[in-house]
This record gives C-alpha cells, sequence and structure tokens, in this order.
C-alpha cells in the first residue's frame, strides 16, 4: 500500500550499472507492502547472441540501516540455496548484495510468479504449514542470531504512548493483554525457538498453479518461539472478518507441521497463547504505524497501515482476557 521513495529513470539505470544484469527496459511502483518502498524492474540482458529479459523486484529500505542487513539478506540467501523459493538478493559486480538508492540501502531480487491468495483454503494451509516447518529445520543451522524487537518492554513502550488515542475500553484491553503475555511468558520461551520469519501474513506467500512459488518480506525475521510463526498464519489465513477461527483451516495448517516436525504437548496446550500473542502484537503494531508520530514518513503512493481493529476483534474471540 506504499511507496515512499520516488526513483527516476537515471537514477535506476546509475544504480543497475553496478550489477551484470543489462539494461532497463521498464520498471513501476509496487503498491503493496507497508514498510519498504518496491519496484518491479525488467532489464534486457544478452547472452552470446540471445537477448533475454528478467524481471527483479528493486526494494529501497525506509527503516533498516545498511548495518541491520547482513542477518536478513545472508538468511535470504541461505534458505534459497538450500533451495527455498525465497529472494536471495542478486550480488553487484563488486560481490556486494546490497547497495545504495537515493541514500537509502536497496536489493535487488528474483521476481517470483504466482500471486498472493485473497481466501486460502485447506490445501493452502498444510502446504504452508509443511513449508514453514521445513523452513524452520532448516535455519537451525543458520549462524546469525537477531533478538525480536517486539519485546515485552517494547509493548509496555507502545502501551504507555497509546493512552492518549485509545478509548478506555481499548486500553484495557490492551493493559489485559500485555499483563496476560507477561504471565505466561516463560512458559512460551519453554517451547522449541529458533528463527521465525515472523511476518507470515497472506501477502507474503505467492502461489502458483497451487503451490508456493515465493515467500517473501524476511524483514521481521528474528529468535523467537516457532509456534509464533504458525500462530501469526493461523490468525490471518483462517480467520474471517469478526476474528472466527475455520477449526478447518487451523486442523490443516497444524498437521501439514506437524508432519515435519510434531508440536511439543507444551506447544499444543499453550497455542491460543501464542494465538493471542500474535494478535497482540500485530495489533499495537497497526496502531502504532496509525497513530503514533514520527514512526514512518509519507508515503507518495496509497495508504500505509493496515486496519487494527480486524486485530482486536481477534483478541475479544480468542477470550483469553475477558
Ligand atoms: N520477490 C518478489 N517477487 C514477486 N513479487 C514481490 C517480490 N517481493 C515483493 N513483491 C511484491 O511486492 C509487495 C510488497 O513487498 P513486501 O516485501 O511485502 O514490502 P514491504 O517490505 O514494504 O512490506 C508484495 O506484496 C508483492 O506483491
Ligand atoms: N504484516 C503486517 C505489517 C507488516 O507489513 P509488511 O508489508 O512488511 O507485511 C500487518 O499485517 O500488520
Amino acid at each position: 500500500m506504499a511507496v515512499y521513495t520516488s526513483v527516476t529513470q537515471g537514477e535506476l539505470t546509475e544504480f543497475l550499472a553496478q550489477y551484470s544484469l543489462g539494461t532497463l527496459l521498464s520498471y513501476s511502483e509496487i503498491g503493496d507492502g507497508i514498510e519498504n518502498s518496491n519496484y518491479f524492474v525488467t532489464v534486457e540482458g544478452q547472452t552470446g547472441q540471445d537477448t533475454h529479459q528478467q524481471k527483479w523486484v528493486l526494494t529501497l529500505f525506509e527503516n533498516l540501516k545498511e548495518s541491520q542487513l547482513p542477518f536478513f539478506l545472508n538468511l535470504m540467501s541461505w534458505l534459497a540455496s538450500k533451495g527455498f523459493s525465497v529472494p536471495a538478493p542478486c550480488p553487484r559486480h563488486d560481490g556486494a548484495i546490497n547497495g545504495m538508492l537515493k541514500g537509502k540501502p536497496a536489493i535487488l531480487v528474483p521476481c517470483f510468479s504466482g500471486r498472493s491468495v485473497e481466501r486460502p483454503n485447506v490445501v493452502h494451509c498444510e502446504q504452508l504449514g509443511r513449508y514453514v516447518a521445513n523452513m524452520h529445520q532448516a535455519l537451525v543451522s543458520y549462524p546469525q542470531t537477531r533478538n525480536s524487537p517486539r519485546n515485552i518492554e517494547w509493548m509496555r513502550a507502545i502501551e504507555a504512548r497509546l493512552f492518549k488515542v485509545l478509548t478506555n475500553s481499548e486500553s484495557a484491553l490492551v493493559s489485559r493483554s500485555v499483563n496476560h503475555y507477561q504471565n505466561i511468558k516463560a512458559q512460551m520461551e519453554s517451547c522449541p525457538a529458533g528463527i521465525v520469519h515472523g511476518d507470515l501474513f497472506r501477502d507474503n506467500v505467492l502461489f502458483d498453479k497451487g503451490e508456493i512459488s515465493g515467500v517473501i518480506d524476511f524483514f521481521h525475521a528474528c529468535n523467537d518461539s516457532l509456534l509464533f510463526d504458525l500462530a501469526v498464519i493461523a490468525n490471518d489465513w483462517t480467520t474471517d472478518s469478526n476474528g472466527q477461527y475455520d477449526k478447518a483451516k487451523v486442523d490443516s495448517l497444524l498437521q501439514g507441521y506437524s508432519s515435519v516436525r510434531p508440536l511439543t504437548n507444551s506447544e499444543r496446550l499453550l497455542w491460543p497463547d501464542f494465538q493471542h500473542l500474535a494478535a497482540l502484537r500485530f495489533w499495537l503494531s497497526r496502531l502504532e504505524s496509525r497513530y503514533l508520530p514520527g514512526y514512518q514518513q509519507e508515503s507518495t503512493q496509497g495508504d500505509k497501515t493496515k486496519d487494527p481493529d480486524e486485530l482486536k476483534r481477534m483478541i475479544l474471540s480468542l477470550g483469553l482476557v475477558g
């Protein structure tokens, strides 16, 4: 839903000159996405006598600094090297996997075929469950770590800053929810942990001819409880507009995942708490980006926020905090 930084043809041509990809044919802004500026970029390359066109996605990072990128970019390259359809950044002539464009760190990644699904069915949920379990297992040996920035301190800080913009009942719901999380945090942290994608909403998974053709947007990846990824998926992929879960879809998701990594008893017991935590984190982050000043600059295209109330309804429908 947002592009923040405009790029001219000349600027893009200069940027592409640092890669061995060919010449720029066309480019266009991508309206979807919240955090970064993204463009589709088509280049024409030459191999011997043959010319061929290739489509890439250019991302300009609006919030992440260059020094923060290696964890994410190396992770994407790592997964791609293990056969996962995730966007490995294209290396430049000099071997670097990111450059700078308009003063912002920028990357080029392959453009995947396919589209995200608006109304996933049980088969999509089962496939994604399996995919994520395999990805979690592949990431066991990934050598870098990153602490989750959306921890209890972040929640408390947002809660305090939201005081003026929320109704009394919303403030009370945030407060009860954060307290609930604080109370069971230790139990949740005893569940299997590792690197999670952290943002597996429908718009970050592409399907082509019924198969997963790409998993994108790894910029929330961090070390966390593995079940968190499944809870994010359950909340976005298996609920209706009232925040009610479709049991068959949740079961398919969990079954797909468990066919690769069976869930532990604690994970099964704490499943509703993970769904609650996932809803709470994204409720707070959507409230943060909608209401708290200074979070993000103005978009040159489209709305930059998603609806926070979807997550509030989910928290209410889970009913863990009254
Ligand atoms: N590698 C890719 N292949 C195809 N489409 C992509 C790719 N990367 C991004 N997109 C498209 O761009 C949109 C925004 O990308 P995303 O990474 O979610 O942006 P943001 O970081 O701003 O949230 C996606 O919803 C998808 O439509
Ligand atoms: N998926 C999150 C927002 C994060 O934005 P993204 O564009 O990086 O997916 C949400 O739905 O709140």
